[in-house]
């Protein structure tokens, strides 16, 4: 889209593009995008003054990803015979909203199945596992070689790393970011294209179609090139937003997620 609103255009639908463009370009400049210190900061104050539970927002973390994948890659367009997707988790709390996505995903009538390769031995990882497996959500073993991947998914769900990687990327998450790269079905990344700097981003990295951006966005999602940015998270009380100056959009109706 070129930038310019051409008042000649004949399509009412046109128009509406035009505007809804504009209006998320402006957003976009708005909303604060954040820092890795800061968006640590921010995840720590959730928990030790407001209140919140890890699980409580990686829940709604979750939905607001599994909601974003039915808004850019609806069942309707799915490409495959099956609606079938991959959701690689990470050792973090990113894999543990990956594994949130994955159960939202399947109740929404996709058809999810989870690489999980590092788990951590906590019983909030257990649970969110035990939820999926009894969900039906088959988890893979190893990571399939990039034309099976292709042959075999819709999407994958990249739920590797988030706000907290740091350095070289270490194995076995150094191999399947190499097989990511080399995939051509779409990646839908959850906070952070996995592997990519937080702040700096990454020019040979990891190049996702969607990027579900949760609180705000760190400041590597202005390098983002995909089609789809995403806001999602929505349970940042005012205070917290006032304080460090988030700037977020107002979120439509009782949306869990805004386009950017
Ligand atoms: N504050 C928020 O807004 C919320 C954040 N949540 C999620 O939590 C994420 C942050 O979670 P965490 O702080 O657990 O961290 P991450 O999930 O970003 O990753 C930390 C894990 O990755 C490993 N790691 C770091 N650098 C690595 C490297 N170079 N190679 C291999 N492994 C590496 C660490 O050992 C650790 O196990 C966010 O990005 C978001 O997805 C949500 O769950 C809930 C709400
Ligand atoms: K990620």
């Amino acid at each position: 889209f070129s930038g310019t609103c051409s008042p000649s255009a004949a399509a009412n639908v046109h128009q509406k593009d035009c505007f809804r463009s504009r209006a998320a370009s402006s957003m976009a400049q708005m909303v604060k995008y954040l820092g890795q210190e800061e968006a640590q900061h921010i995840d720590e104050e959730l928990f030790s003054e407001y209140g919140f539970s890890v699980d409580q927002l990686m829940e709604l973390a979750g939905l607001s990803c599994a909601t974003a994948v039915t808004r850019a890659y609806p069942l309707t367009s799915l490409v495959k015979s099956r609606p079938s997707l991959l959701v690689i988790c990470g050792p973090g709390n990113n894999g543990g909203d990956g594994l949130v996505c994955a159960r939202h995903l399947k109740l929404f009538g996709y058809e999810p199945t989870i690489l999980y390769p590092k788990r951590p031995n906590k019983p909030l990882f257990q649970g969110l596992t035990t939820q999926c497996q009894k969900m039906e959500i088959p988890f893979l073993t190893e990571m399939p070689e990039a034309e099976v991947v292709d042959e075999a998914y819709n999407l994958v769900v990249d739920a590797i790393f988030g706000f907290s990687f740091k350095g070289a990327v270490r194995e076995p998450f150094g191999s399947i970011l190499d097989v990511l790269k080399k995939t051509t079905v779409p990646v839908a990344s959850i906070d952070i294209p996995s592997g990519w700097d937080v702040e700096q981003g990454s020019a040979d990295g990891l190049q996702p179609d969607m990027l579900v951006s949760l609180t705000a966005p760190k400041k590597s999602a202005s390098m983002f090139r995909g089609r789809y940015h995403f806001l999602g998270g929505r349970f940042v009380p005012p205070g917290l937003e006032k304080k460090y100056e988030l700037n977020l959009p107002q979120y439509p109706g009782t949306d869990c997620v805004l386009q950017l």
